[in-house]
């Protein structure tokens, strides 16, 4: 029998790059936001990004996603250049963010919002919807494919006809995660995907990420405030504080690490 199939790439390849961000600084109105930060993820690697309120974090999701364009650096996957790129090119290259409030139609069901993100993602252009062509009709159809599977990977499947206003806010942020995922991305920015919730909730919120990870090989750059949390799912601690990278390492190591602690507890040097 053959062997099984693995979808993850090898996390261990130095070369297997999912994005780097070479030398990043923006500021807003002579607010330094962020200073020189430079990050490499690996494909198939989940990246925990921590770091005190205001330090830069979702700034950084922004420009990698292209919602931000930095006022120096580069965003890169494997030597092509990002950074140009409107938000909606740098989804089709397979870069998807989630944001920290929800960004979902309440008065639209499960399944409508989630084929939202394909439509943005389309490749057949509006003429072939408008006159119904074969192509559009299939692209309709691998659409909801994949949204189904979306749905039905984070146990979503018996909601698809569900209105989400009528939804409990933990489902409702797996529903946004369904759309990133329907999208089916390279790699997933996520930004506070468990705020808000319950234990409960955040359980199967944190299962649904490592399986997208474990299932698809998707990279994951998450921003969580849940210390717990991330050093149970992340391969590696990300720190920023004040717009610079300070901490960039295995998860129990950073979090021992001095400069991390005053950073958080505010005791700087
Ligand atoms: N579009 C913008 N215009 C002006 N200032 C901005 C803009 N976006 C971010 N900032 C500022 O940049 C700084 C960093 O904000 P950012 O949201 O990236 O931090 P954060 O680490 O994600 O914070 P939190 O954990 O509180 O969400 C803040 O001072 C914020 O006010």
């Amino acid at each position: 029998m053959a062997a099984p199939q693995t979808l993850a790439p090898q996390r261990d390849d130095p070369s297997c790059s999912a994005i780097a961000l070479h030398d990043i600084s923006l500021s807003f109105g002579g607010l330094d936001v962020l200073r020189d930060v430079s990050l490499d993820v690996r494909r198939g690697e989940i990246v925990g990004l921590i770091g005190p309120n205001g330090a830069g974090k979702s700034s950084l999701l922004n420009v990698m996603s292209g919602f931000y364009r930095a006022d120096r650096g580069g965003v890169s996957i494997d030597g092509t250049r990002l950074d140009r790129l409107r938000p909606q090119r740098v989804a089709r290259a397979g870069v998807v963010r989630t944001f920290q409030n929800l960004g979902l139609f309440a008065g639209m069901t499960v399944l409508d919002n989630v084929l939202t993100g394909h439509a943005l993602h389309g490749k057949v252009g509006w003429p072939h919807y408008l006159l119904r062509t074969r192509a559009a009709r299939t692209e309709d159809r691998r659409n909801r494919e994949a949204a189904l599977d979306a749905l039905a990977s984070l146990d979503l499947q018996d909601h698809a006809d569900t209105l989400v206003s009528a939804l409990p806010y933990g489902v409702q942020k797996r529903v946004e995660l369904a759309r990133a995922k329907a999208m089916t991305p390279q790699t997933l920015l996520l930004d506070e995907p468990l705020a808000g919730m319950n234990p409960d909730e955040k359980h199967e919120m944190v299962s649904a990420i490592r399986s997208a990870r474990d299932i698809r090989g998707t990279t994951v750059v998450l921003i969580e405030h849940d210390i717990g949390v991330v050093l149970t799912l992340a391969d590696r601690l990300v720190v920023l504080d004040r717009g610079r990278v300070i901490a960039d390492g295995p998860p129990t190591t950073v979090a021992a690490d001095s400069a991390v602690i005053a950073a958080y507890l505010g005791t700087r040097h």
